[in-house]
């Protein structure tokens, strides 16, 4: 997979050189590219932004580099790309779009500063791609960069061979629908707490009962919502 993420502060994704995602990257299965945006301005400020048409607070980010910086990425793609822009306005990442995501050729992310890009951007890029407007959830950054480094590292872990094990990402919480049960090691007291005698038992059929049912009374405490949608499935 290719990523290209376009950013007002390229410095802030360095993190993606190290640990899993570094791995990926050295070994080839990741190809992220990092772009400043004020690389395709023209003016001696490297201006990327301006007052809103219509008043109100705030800046709005300039159209002239964005349609500049996405032709050039598209011009160099091999395919067509989906080009993502966290936003608030946006439809919720999930682990289903996560997965989505990891199924991807080439991801563009754009992030936004400011008080957002403005629209025609949005409506530009279709014409080089598929355009999707990604939010992380009900509450609002300062721009784009959080949200594309939880995606990057959501998506990234599901490719194929990013994680050592991949039996590790299949129980994991929203897999399957509920959140995951919970974990255990050594030692079995631990300041007095002891883990479940189940999971000491050695009887792998009733460990599996007892995690299904951590998962559901999990689930039904502190994301009843999935469980509704787990029934409407049903
Ligand atoms: N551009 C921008 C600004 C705020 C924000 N909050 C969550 S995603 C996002 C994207």
């Amino acid at each position: 997979m290719r990523i290209d993420i376009v950013t007002i502060f390229p410095d802030f994704f360095d993190v993606l050189e190290v640990s899993l995602l570094g791995k990926a990257r050295s070994s080839g299965l990741l190809d992220v590219r990092v772009h400043d945006l004020r690389d395709w301005t023209h003016d001696r400020h490297r201006t990327v932004d301006d007052t809103p048409y219509g008043g109100g607070a705030g800046m709005v980010m300039k159209p002239e580099p964005w349609g500049e910086a996405l032709d050039e990425i598209a011009r160099d793609a091999a395919s067509r790309p989906t080009i993502v822009f966290p936003s608030p306005a946006g439809a919720v990442f999930t682990q289903a779009t996560a997965r989505e995501f990891s199924g991807l050729e080439h991801i563009v992310f754009g992030c936004g500063r400011y008080e957002g890009i403005d629209e025609r951007v949005f409506d530009y890029a279709g014409t080089l791609g598929d355009v999707r407007l990604v939010s992380l959830g009900d509450y609002v950054l300062n721009g784009g960069e959080v949200a594309v480094m939880a995606m990057v590292e959501a998506a990234g872990r599901l490719i194929p061979g990013v994680v050592g094990n991949p039996d590790s990402l299949v129980e994991e919480s929203h897999e399957d629908g509920l959140l995951e049960y919970p974990s255990f090691t050594k030692p079995s007291v631990w300041r007095e707490r002891e883990v479940p005698p189940v999971l000491l038992s050695g009887n792998h059929g009733a460990v599996a009962a007892w995690r299904r049912e951590q998962q559901i009374e999990r689930t039904r405490a502190r994301r009843p919502d999935l469980l509704s949608d787990q029934e409407g499935r049903a």
